[in-house]
């Protein structure tokens, strides 16, 4: 039986350097590093390591001077690498022991989201890294386990849901047993780490991204970057799969600081409604509620079981040091806090894909072979019945051949029972065989879609 366990999702903050427009206009830190897991927010002036930056134009010193704990802080010289040493890495050996994992940054404009997910040709980052690492690892299980890998990525933009693999219309989510499935996304299969990696690329370039005041390539819809891995045991036969995704928020600034106008406006006015509702979400999680308004936006749909289900999730909150940013930085704080007390249960994907049919296949012969056996049974106790009323007959008396008559009953309602059960269980087999048939004739024709897709994408 897969073990059930309760965690709480993993939070770490990232602290960027100065950029060049907050180094210009002198501002003074508002975040002072303590150690690995606490960081002090709107420190007082003698604990700021810059006081002379202060100019009258910084914004006024609110002297929160607020201590916050997190799983993890990663200070100005930490590096890409590192965060992909101490948090992800752990997230990929999870993975290939059948775990959903999930890891989301989140942030305001311009705090380092996208350099962080995917950093640059110098600083590749966390999406990067983890991808080769997981390939590196599957590489070195080859002979154990047989891997197959697809991948999506997806935007949520202005609440339309798009592949960025394709070209094609916005695409619907829909819910099933499974939970949030998107409706006609069909994942491209995979098969080295180069492969994946091309397609992270394909996918970045097709983003949608637009300058705003605070970042000149700011991102401007979340992204979604889903590995889907299918392991099976060569031995066994035992198959589990299982899902990493790499989630690119858009920034979470507020619509006034970066100045947005028509379409800018909107797309502003978009990314914080999906943010609140994610905020929202959070807070409920964190508050142990039942009833979590994951409808409220499709980014939280998408979120949903990284959020509240099977899932071993990370959030990387990004925070500049610049007091031009202190309230988007308060608010990314304490939404990391608050994301700290979420707690999603962990269940190891197991899916054991022949078990059924060779279970049922054995069950039945049990079942026959003791259908026989009551037959014979109830044979000899017929012709016991015969031979005793024969001896009625020559002056037995027949009150003695009752309890027999009951038992013979017995042994026929037994045989009748047995009879259904079998009927019932060849009828399950049935299901089972056509099920398989239906499911391998999908996998076909999703492939063959899948191989018109590339074929079409590549023509394009
Ligand atoms: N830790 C860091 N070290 C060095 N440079 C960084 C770091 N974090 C971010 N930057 C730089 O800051 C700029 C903005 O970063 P980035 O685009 O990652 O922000 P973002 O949070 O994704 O913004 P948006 O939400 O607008 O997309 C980029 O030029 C990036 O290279």
């Amino acid at each position: 039986m897969p073990s059930e366990q309760h965690t709480n999702i993993k939070v770490a903050v990232r602290v960027r350097p100065y950029n060049v427009r907050e180094l210009e206009q002198k501002q003074r830190s508002i975040i002072k590093v303590m150690d690995r897991s606490a960081l002090l927010f709107d420190p007082d002036e003698e604990d700021d390591e810059a006081p002379s930056n202060r100019t009258a134009t910084s914004p006024k010193r609110m002297n929160k001077k607020l201590t916050m704990e997190f799983d993890r802080v990663f200070d100005i010289d930490n590096s890409n690498q590192d965060l992909f040493e101490e948090c992800t890495a752990p997230l990929v050996d999870a993975v290939l022991n059948g775990y959903n994992c999930s890891v989301f940054v989140y942030g305001a404009t311009g705090a380092g989201k996208t350099f962080t997910m995917l950093g640059s040709e110098a600083h590749p980052g966390l999406t990067y890294l983890t991808m080769q690492d997981l390939f590196d690892k599957i590489q070195a299980q080859n002979d154990v386990r047989k891997f197959d890998v697809g991948v999506s990525y997806l935007e949520v933009y202005n609440e339309h849901v798009m592949n960025l693999l394709t070209k094609s219309g916005p695409l619907k989510l829909r819910e099933d047993n499974n939970g949030v499935v998107v409706s006609g996304l069909c994942l491209t299969p995979i098969y080295s780490a180069e492969e994946l990696l091309r397609m992270l690329m394909l996918g970045n370039s097709h983003r949608t991204q637009h300058p705003t005041d605070a970042n000149a390539e700011s991102s401007r819809s979340h992204a979604i970057f889903q590995v889907h891995i299918r392991i099976t045991e060569r031995k066994t036969d035992t198959k589990r799969t299982v899902k990493l995704s790499m989630i690119d928020l858009a920034g979470s600034e507020r619509a006034a600081s970066t100045k947005g106008i028509g379409v800018r406006f909107k797309e502003g006015a978009s990314i914080n409604k999906s943010l609140l509702a994610l905020g929202n979400c959070i807070n409920k999680l964190a508050d142990g509620l039942k009833h979590i308004p994951y409808r409220d936006s499709n980014l939280t749909r998408i979120l949903k079981d990284s959020l509240g289900g099977n899932c071993r999730t990370l959030m990387v909150a990004n925070v500049s040091m610049s007091s031009l940013t202190y309230e988007d930085t308060y608010n990314t704080l304490k939404y990391a806090s608050r994301a700290k007390k979420i707690r999603t249960t962990l269940k190891q994907n197991v899916l054991k894909s022949k078990m059924p049919t060779e279970f049922y296949v054995k069950k039945i012969d049990e079942v026959v072979a003791e259908n026989e056996r009551l037959k014979e049974r109830n044979k000899a106790l017929e012709a016991k019945a015969t031979q005793l009323e024969r001896a009625g007959n020559s002056g037995f008396d027949p009150q003695e051949l009752k309890p027999w008559y009951s038992k013979i009953d017995a042994v026929y309602a037994a045989a009748r029972q047995l009879q259904e059960h079998v009927l019932g269980m060849r009828s399950k087999i049935k299901n089972i065989n056509y099920r398989q048939t239906l499911k391998k004739e999908l996998e076909e024709f999703r492939k063959l879609m899948c191989v018109d897709q590339r074929v079409c994408q590549e023509s394009f």
